[in-house]
């Protein structure tokens, strides 16, 4: 959403893991094509060729042939077990690790069969899928729970993990970027999974406010369309951008601009210091205390972003970027470059929540070879990044390069199959043909969507076709001047990787020697911010927020799978999709790690995964690991009915009966969260801020679930629970306020307790911080929610939605009678 600027900045890197993603289609569509999915089938039918399983000492199973045609049948497949080439210990084992992937739904299994291209070596674009599978599995460790003293907690000594380790990282984008390879900075640590660590995290009522908080509007209506250019070059966009008499290395005043320009990036004209109080004990005390150091509105302040790095050690002073409305053109800015990098090379203790703690087929994850790169800038990485950002951009070519920077990722659109059937690739290719490059002079800007603190993004049309994009161009020298040059890369480099129906499609990236641009796949239907605001009592209904917050879980879960921790999650980040799914957008503040993929086995003879809550109900039906869970049911409610929940109920009770009596193994779990990430970046926005961020204790994926539960609290109550009357009062609320739901409206339990559980202050507690997406998909809150086939399910009616989706075709009208002259 539009904001005012700030000098928050926030890279960090790691060798860039170049997966290959096999996806279905794009959500929406009628169906999921068959091709895809056995394309898929395929995929981890060659994965197992490979792959090489070996039992945990002490840990096998009698399964014997009844137990192979029992789970053969049930998987409707033949299984192969693994051949002893893999290195590791313990005694060759035949578990199924099949049945883990055809249990996870379509995307995870997409995600999955990617996977292998993480063993893909430099240069070898094109290795056969059966290769690359080769490569990635023969890498599997199966860590011996006895003898490494990781007994499971519950000392049922059953629990086999095992760790999918890939060979070798390749960093072809960091190859080519040359400034940020030479100032890599990598931790590694090697981390042992602690047993007995295991806290239980409320999971009680807590009392309620009497008092429902009131909130004020904030609503940026980013639709309006009262301008338009013809085709465009650097100049008109780039004094657009910085209005006239504006200097050209700062965003324009915020005020409106001459030129018509309005709601772009405005410039803080006041720049201040101020101390990181809240990392001081003192501030934890100083609840109610009026805000004076945040000059900014306190109305305003959920829409105030904080991306800085800073030296807590220095008590560096940071700065603010305002994401208030246009209007909040008074706000007061705070600036500081300053900025520090700490790998945090201990080991991660893997906690317990509340749910998972006790059950006694917990596993816990082995990090084998784990590393947490983790790279931040600091003063002298910003230095480095402004000069290298010079040379990269200092071209004189106004040439297009699409893409071209990173290997395994381009505008080819055989590199995202997920979206390779977009007709927008063979759009741009076609220009490409014609005019050898693609530039800014090739599109015809219809609107400005929106600005942030890296640029402005426009709705645009290629020109002679009918493909719009979401066109956002960055300022080069704003970018090198405000030290953000890193921030843009990092987005760039993510969007690179994405090929997922819930996130963004970079078609191409071009620059110029003035102008950065980002061509992205166009979201009509607004955000979800904008679009609350438009519901009754301001809040979706639970049935919405389901299926908002699933699909975001999603999204967040194949984030983490490629190693980026999002951390910029909030409901002006989340914009709907014309077809009604949505696109989480917005990478600039993002996180970059290795992450580890790790398969959990648990021998335990309970096929039901561990239940997240003491009250919780079977949640089987919700997990992605149970088979049933793919039944077709497109255009359908992704919710099963509830007849067909009973009716797959009974069957999967008395198919569990079966399997227990033969000691059936569980299904494994795959895990890929990157739980050894640290940084100690400051970032985020004050109400979506976790208390390890506040705090400055150096954090990791685990806020990307903070700030999941505050995402689904603000859907559900229309409000931020920690929301003070200034930023110092909302950030020490989240340090040190304890959780308290509203009276109204009325939310279900499972609700609640979902929110309770990933608003746990400590990280290492909260639900989704051991083994991610997984723990919380499993929650009773998404029971009966067919993860596979979210995206062919049709999203819920909500109000105001309608209005984003004619925008465009209201624009279009606009642009015909002439009336747009934007630029
Ligand atoms: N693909 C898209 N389709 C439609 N609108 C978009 C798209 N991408 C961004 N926008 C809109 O453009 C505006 C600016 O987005 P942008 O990501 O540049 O800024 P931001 O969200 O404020 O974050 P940041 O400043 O960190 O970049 C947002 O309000 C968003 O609604």
């Amino acid at each position: 959403m539009d904001r005012l600027s700030s000098t928050s900045e926030i890279v960090e890197s790691t060798p860039e893991l170049s997966l290959e993603v096999k996806m279905g289609e794009k959500g929406g569509n009628s169906s999921i094509p068959t091709s895809n999915k056995y394309s898929i089938e395929d995929d981890i039918n060659r994965l197992f060729e490979a792959i090489d399983i070996r039992r945990t000492k002490g840990s096998s199973h009698e399964g014997g042939s009844g137990r192979d045609a029992l789970l053969k049948k049930a998987m409707k497949r033949p299984m192969r077990v693994g051949s002893p080439q893999a290195s590791g210990i313990g005694i060759s084992e035949s578990v199924s690790l099949k049945q883990a992937l055809r249990g996870l739904c379509i995307s995870q299994a997409s995600e999955m069969a990617a996977m292998k291209r993480l063993s893909r070596p430099t240069g070898s674009a094109r290795a056969s899928e059966a290769g690359s599978s080769k490569m990635l599995y023969r890498t599997v460790v199966v860590e011996a729970n006895d003898s490494s003293g990781l007994t499971p907690s519950k000392g049922d000594g059953k629990v086999v993990e095992v760790s999918l380790v890939p060979e070798t990282v390749t960093s072809s984008c960091s190859q080519n970027i040359v400034e940020l390879s030479q100032i890599d900075k990598a931790g590694s640590s090697d981390q042992s999974a602690d047993s007995s660590k295991c806290q239980i995290a409320p999971t009680g009522f807590v009392s309620e406010v009497s008092k429902l908080e009131i909130e004020s509007p904030s609503a940026v209506d980013s639709s309006s369309c009262n301008e338009q250019t013809p085709n465009v070059d650097d100049t008109t966009v780039l004094d657009s951008i910085q209005g006239s008499g504006e200097q050209s290395n700062a965003l324009p005043s915020h005020s409106g601009s001459s030129n018509g320009i309005t709601g772009i990036s405005p410039v803080c004209n006041t720049t201040r210091f101020i101390k990181p109080i809240f990392r001081n004990r003192s501030f934890m005390k100083k609840k109610g205390k009026k805000d004076s150091e945040f000059a900014s509105s306190s109305s305003n302040s959920r829409d105030i972003k904080v991306g800085d790095d800073m030296d807590p050690s220095l008590g560096s002073a940071m700065e603010y970027g305002d994401r208030a409305s246009p209007a909040s053109s008074g706000s007061t800015s705070n600036s500081i470059e300053s900025s520090f990098s700490t790998v945090d090379t201990s080991a991660s203790k893997m906690g317990c929540n509340s749910s998972g703690c006790g059950d006694r087929s917990i596993s816990k994850l082995t990090k084998i070879d784990e590393r947490s790169i983790s790279r931040e800038k600091g003063e002298s990485f910003s230095q480095n990044s402004k000069s290298s950002s010079i040379g990269e951009y200092s071209s004189s070519s106004t040439s297009m390069s699409v893409d071209s920077s990173l290997s395994g990722s381009s505008c080819h659109s055989g590199y995202r199959p997920h979206m390779s059937k977009d007709l927008r690739w063979e759009a741009i290719q076609q220009i490409q043909r014609q005019d050898g490059v693609l530039a800014l002079r090739h599109f015809k800007l219809i609107k400005k969507l929106g600005g942030g603190d890296i640029g402005s993004v426009y709705l645009a049309e290629l020109s002679g076709t009918d493909s719009r994009f979401a066109l956002k161009v960055m300022d080069n020298e704003f970018l090198a001047g405000k030290k953000k040059m890193l921030r843009a890369q990092t987005e760039r480099e993510i969007l690179q990787m994405l090929d997922h129906p819930f996130l963004p499609t970079l078609y191409a990236h071009f620059l110029s020697e003035k102008l950065s641009c980002l061509v992205m796949e166009y979201c009509p239907g607004g955000d979800l911010h904008v679009l609350r605001q438009k519901q009754p009592d301001r809040c979706f209904s639970e049935h919405a927020t389901r299926f908002f917050v699933a699909e975001v879980l999603l999204a967040l879960e194949y984030l983490h799978m490629l190693g980026v921790v999002y951390r910029d999650l909030k409901p002006e980040n989340v914009l709907v999709r014309e077809d009604g799914h949505i696109m989480l957008s917005d990478f600039d503040l993002s996180l970059r790690c290795a992450v580890n993929p790790v398969l959990l086995q648990s021998t335990s003879p309970d096929i039901d995964p561990p239940k997240r809550t003491s009250t919780s109900p079977s949640c089987s039906e919700s997990s992605c690991i149970d088979p049933f869970c793919l039944r077709p049911s497109w255009q359908m409610s992704c919710f099963t009915p509830r007849l067909l929940s009973v009716a797959a109920t009974r069957s999967r009770k008395s198919l569990k009966s079966d399997l227990s009596s033969h000691q059936v193994t569980p299904l494994p779990q795959l895990v890929v969260e990157p739980t050894s990430a640290r940084s100690n970046s400051f970032v985020g926005t004050h109400e979506y801020l976790a208390p390890e961020i506040i705090k400055s204790e150096g954090h990791g994926s685990a806020v990307d679930w903070w700030t999941f539960g505050i995402f689904l609290f603000e859907l559900l109550y229309g409000r931020t629970p920690f929301k003070g009357s200034g930023n110092e009062e909302t950030l020490s609320n989240v340090v040190s306020r304890s959780l308290k739901f509203p009276r109204g409206p009325v939310v279900g339990f499972h609700a609640r307790d979902l929110i309770r559980g990933l608003l746990v202050k400590d990280p290492e507690n909260r639900l989704g911080s051991a083994r991610g997406a997984a723990e919380i998909k499993q929650h009773p809150f998404f029971e009966g929610l067919n993860w596979a086939l979210i995206r062919c399910a049709i999203p819920p009616e909500i109000q105001g939605y309608s209005d984003g989706r004619t925008s465009s075709s209201k624009c279009k009208g606009a642009e015909e009678n002439g009336e747009f002259d934007m630029f």
